[in-house]
């Protein structure tokens, strides 16, 4: 089937980008990326490309090229729906907050909405491709749903699983140039490989053919959720021995090197941090711990809890360092906080580790003063609220959010590096420090910094994973 007409739902930071590069590399496909979220479609609308709600370098380029000539953004779900011979679900699948499964399963509700209102809506057959990251066999169920309510009985429909590998801050060049692309659909008739062929031919535009990998539906499902998984374990791993470094007089940093040369090994993801951030690693690895105890592979779901609870020992940890070292308070004294968001060149703090650091130093009565190159303000008051530790009102009294970083850290007692935006390695450090309380502490939370300068300025260093000489 030559697909004409593309509709996405889910207008989020997979969704707009992901169909902004198909439609750019497809100007032969129609391509429609629909939400129900007024606010966030008129912000893709939005004239000023400054203004699109996701930030990713380069994606205002795209936009701007594609928008209006074959790429749009609309609220119109059931036409969008209706019009188009392949539907993308990318809608969010957050943690559970409540029921069977609260904190750990995946809350597939969105997406059962989506598939009800696929099948109210169909008129003609469809492809129904999950983009969303889901448990191994949520298609079961999609299909269920698609073939036995609304117009199921009348229309076919074929669905594939097709995960997002992207990570945010270089989305555009993970989806012009994917070290893969996962397609799984029913392999075993032959409506279910033209539907694969379908989508295989839409990324052959652009993608070699050889990257481009197709499995049955389950390998498919089961291979996003075990990618982010083997992802954030290897930054517990190596942020498990940031701790041991720091006891020893080792660095994590020449560790992590002289590990990553082993070709078996490798040399990406093995940065210390103070915690993995995201909207995704945390809620991916609960799923999967999840999926695991619902088979009774109870050795299988401690393995990978051990992920998480090692990411929560590293963000605690960090705020704890903070406080013993600042002579073990930190009431009424000022800490700058250089970055909120969960990693750089993004405007998203899902789970950020900044949130987390916040929280235990706001417990502590310490004052918060933040800048961000890119987080808004009121995001950061929502992020400290979502967590209902304190008052609405407390929290705004603790955080003082700034435009400027040298006005951030006028007075303080102590930075802390928290989100590694490049141009934090750019700031006269001469001058924050002769603005700050004595003694200058300094928790480095990214390993960004140069600490030797910085500890001849006067500066009293820490920096995560590196140990002092014995
Ligand atoms: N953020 C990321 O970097 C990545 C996310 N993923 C996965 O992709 C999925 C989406 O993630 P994000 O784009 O980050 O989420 P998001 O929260 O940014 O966007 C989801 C959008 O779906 C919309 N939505 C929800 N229900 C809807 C409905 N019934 N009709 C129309 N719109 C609806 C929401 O209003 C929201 O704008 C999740 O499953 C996530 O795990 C996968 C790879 C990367
Ligand atoms: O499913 C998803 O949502 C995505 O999750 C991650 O992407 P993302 O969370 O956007 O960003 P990452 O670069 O993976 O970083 C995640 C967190 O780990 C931290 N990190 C990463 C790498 C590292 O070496 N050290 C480290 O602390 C980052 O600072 C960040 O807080 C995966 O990298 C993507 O492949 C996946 O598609």
């Amino acid at each position: 089937m030559k697909i004409k007409n593309i509709c996405c739902i889910g207008a989020g930071y997979v969704g707009g980008p992901t169909m902004a590069v198909i439609a750019q590399k497809c100007p032969h496909i129609q391509v429609t990326v629909v939400d129900i979220n007024e606010k966030r479609i008129e912000a893709w609308n939005d004239s000023n490309l400054e203004k699109l709600p996701v930030y990713e370098p380069g994606l205002d380029k795209i936009v701007g090229e594609a928008r209006g000539r074959n790429l749009f953004f609309s609220t119109h779900v059931d036409q969008a729906i209706d019009q188009a011979d392949m539907i993308f679900i990318s809608v969010n699948t957050p943690t559970k907050t409540y029921g069977k499964g609260k904190g750990m399963a995946a809350d597939l509700k969105y997406i059962e909405l989506c598939a009800r209102q696929i099948a109210r809506v169909a008129t003609s057959d469809k492809i129904v491709v999950e983009k969303s990251t889901l448990p191994v066999r949520t298609a079961s169920a999609i299909k269920s749903i698609l073939d036995n309510t609304g117009n199921g009985s009348k229309v076919k429909f074929q669905i594939l699983s097709n995960p997002e590998f992207l990570a945010e801050g270089t989305a555009i060049e993970d989806l012009l140039d994917p070290d893969r692309v996962l397609i799984g659909g029913d392999t075993s008739t032959s409506e279910g490989n033209d539907a694969i062929e379908s989508l295989v031919n839409i990324y052959a535009n652009w993608v070699n053919k050889e990257q481009i990998l197709t499995t049955n539906v389950w390998s498919s499902e089961l291979s996003k959720l075990t990618a982010n998984a083997f992802l954030a374990q290897r930054v517990s791993s190596i942020n498990s021995l940031s701790e041991l470094c720091e006891k020893t007089g080792a660095d994590v940093n020449e560790v992590a090197k002289a590990i990553g040369m082993d070709s078996r090994i490798g040399s990406k993801f093995l940065k210390s941090s103070v915690g993995f951030g995201g909207s995704c690693f945390q809620k991916d690895i609960l799923n999967l711990v999840y999926i695991a105890k619902s088979y009774g592979l109870t050795e299988v779901a401690d393995y990978w809890e051990q992920v998480i609870l090692m990411n929560d020992h590293q963000k605690r940890r960090f705020a704890h360092h903070i406080i013993s070292t600042l002579f073990n308070t930190v009431s009424g004294k000022k800490i700058a906080f250089l970055g909120w968001a969960f990693k750089k060149d993004t405007n998203d703090t899902r789970e950020s580790a900044a949130i987390y650091v916040a929280d235990e130093l706001l417990n502590e009565q310490s004052q918060i003063d933040v800048y961000d190159p890119k987080v808004e303000e009121q995001q950061m008051y929502t992020d400290l609220d979502y967590l209902n530790t304190r008052s609405s009102k407390d929290n705004r009294e603790g955080l003082t959010v700034h435009q400027d970083p040298y006005r951030a850290c006028e007075n303080a007692h102590a930075i802390a590096v928290l989100t590694e935006w490049d141009e934090f390695k750019t700031y006269d450090w001469q001058k924050l420090y002769d603005r700050m309380q004595k003694p200058a502490f300094l928790f480095d939370g990214r390993g960004i910094l140069n600490i030797e300068e910085l500890e001849n300025i006067g500066f009293v260093c820490y920096k995560i994973g590196k140990g002092k000489d014995l």
